[in-house]
């Protein structure tokens, strides 16, 4: 190579004999298009990113990466052109580009328009950046944090109770299989805690975890949820979206609430399930996905099964490894670790709380948690604002805990120190319809109507306010009017 050192600048003859070299040692995709967005010229990391050889992306449109970032400008004609050439530049734009095989690369692209000496757009070059192996860091990191936070218990799962340990049982044993497992269990119980034990045991850990609550969304946005869709697939989609079967590829997706799932949906997860291949909404191309399902629902399954809403083939197809969490109030002597390990954090965050008197203990134990160890937490949250230090006497638990019911168990029944482990309450009180739906009116009474409110009193989530309010009928008019 002979050249002319320019002070510090080395200033090569011909750089244009090299270019090629140049461009084939980037890591980086590169490529220029003309000015109708025609192909003409491309690196090797470009292909190798895309998937395509030189000579079938030469003289081809670039539309043909479908890549998301690509907006239309109107034109004055009424046409549409890339954005690009009006706003001249593009800068670390995440991006979705579709690659040959139909899947699509995580990209950051920055894109300039090139000009003539008479400022005349010539076309455009553009830099794909792959960050997908970026994104599977993140996940990593996320997760190896996860299990740094655990504490004590089953990754971080608190329960000595026969039934809890069983569950661990089962969970421990189930991680290992690549069999759907579904957990049952009301609101609270911890379903999505056993859900990411079972990601962190299993074969998949290294893969992502992706969670997706199938009853916050109504049929359409859950269908491309799930599956994605492709631009222009329907009024409003804008861009591609990864739908979560294809972000879950080679790992574990959490589908909870499946009891919510409209039966339309029931009958294109089976398929998925079955060819392990996914189709994004407005495209036909099927995409393999190698995805570990765990499901999760409050509801009675079976009892659904029976009655028409939920599919027979789909449930049995999911029902593999069916985990149960009992109620909190099923297991009662599990509450003193509970409290025992919640108040312990709070001392961590810097709170000097001693522990819970044994009164204020009777009046947990007597009380019966239908929203359960969720429903716990805000309780034990509120009385460490209320009592601010020291110990946490009845005055300081939410009035909800001690209005229902008078103590059933004796407070000379409850351990001096909450880490005891404790015989299950005598008659730790049932939550039968009823009394929820009365608990659930009182709630909303006492928030002025406000559910986001009377879900964390409650200790469960909106969608399970919203979910009891149609059960039960219940009017939010009349419940704020009375
Ligand atoms: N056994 C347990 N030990 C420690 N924390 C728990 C336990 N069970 C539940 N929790 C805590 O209670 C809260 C609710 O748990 P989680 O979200 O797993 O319940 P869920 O059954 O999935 O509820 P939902 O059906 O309403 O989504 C979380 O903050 C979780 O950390």
């Amino acid at each position: 190579m002979k050249g002319k050192p320019l002070g510090q600048v080395f200033i090569m003859p011909d750089i244009h004999a090299y270019l090629e070299e140049i461009l084939n040692t980037m890591n980086d995709g590169l490529m220029v298009v003309g000015p109708d967005g025609t192909v003409l010229l491309v690196n090797e990391a470009l292909c190798r990113l895309t998937g395509y050889g030189r000579k079938e992306l030469l003289g081809k449109s670039c539309t043909l990466f479908n890549c998301d970032s690509c907006e239309g400008e109107r034109l004055g004609s009424g046409g549409k052109w890339c954005s690009l050439f009006v706003s001249g530049s593009m800068r670390n734009k995440r991006c979705l580009i579709m690659r040959k095989d139909g899947g699509y690369l995580h990209a950051v692209k920055n894109a300039s328009v090139l000009r003539d000496e008479r400022n005349r757009v010539i076309g455009a070059v553009e830099t794909i950046t792959d960050i997908s192996e970026l994104d599977r860091k993140e996940e990593q990191i996320v997760r190896l944090s996860r299990l740094l936070e655990s504490e004590k218990g089953f990754h971080g799962i608190i329960g000595a109770s026969p039934a809890m340990q069983r569950a661990f049982d089962i969970t421990e044993k189930a991680a290992q299989s690549d069999a759907p497992v579904i957990i049952y269990g009301e609101s609270g119980t911890g379903k999505e805690l056993f859900t990411r034990a079972i990601h962190d045991l299993g074969p998949h850990r290294d893969g992502p975890y992706i969670q997706v609550n199938c009853a916050a969304l109504n049929e359409s946005l859950l269908e491309s949820e799930l599956f994605g869709h492709v631009k222009g697939a329907f009024t409003g989609a804008t861009g591609h979206r990864e739908g979560r079967f294809e972000a879950a590829d080679g790992g574990d997706l959490f589908l909870d609430e499946i009891g919510d799932v409209p039966l339309s949906i029931q009958v294109k997860l089976l398929r998925v399930l079955e060819n392990k291949q996914v189709e994004r909404v407005g495209d036909h191309r099927p995409i393999p996905v190698d995805v570990r399902i765990i499901t999760a629902t409050n509801r009675d399954l079976p009892r659904m099964v029976r009655e028409g809403s939920f599919r027979k083939d789909f449930f049995f197809r999911i029902n593999v490894i069916p985990i149960h969490l009992p109620p909190l109030r099923e297991r009662m002597e599990d509450l003193p670790l509970l409290v025992d390990a919640f108040l312990s954090r709070h001392r961590k965050k810097g709170k000097r709380i001693q522990g819970l008197s044994p009164q204020a203990m009777a009046h947990f134990m007597a009380y019966a948690w239908p929203g359960n160890v969720r429903e716990l937490k805000s309780a034990l949250e509120y009385a460490c604002v209320l009592a601010g230090e020291g110990e946490i006497r009845p005055e300081h638990l939410p009035p909800h805990i001690l209005r229902p019911s008078t103590p059933t168990a004796a407070p000379n029944a409850v351990p001096a120190s909450p880490g005891a482990t404790v015989a299950p309450s005598p008659a730790p009180r049932h939550m039968y319809p009823r009394d929820q739906r009365q608990e659930l009116i009182d709630v909303l009474r006492q928030t002025g109507g406000n559910q986001s409110e009377a879900a964390r009193i409650l200790g469960v989530s909106r969608v399970t306010i919203w979910n009891r309010m149609k059960r039960y009928n219940i009017d939010l008019k009349k419940v704020i009017a009375s």
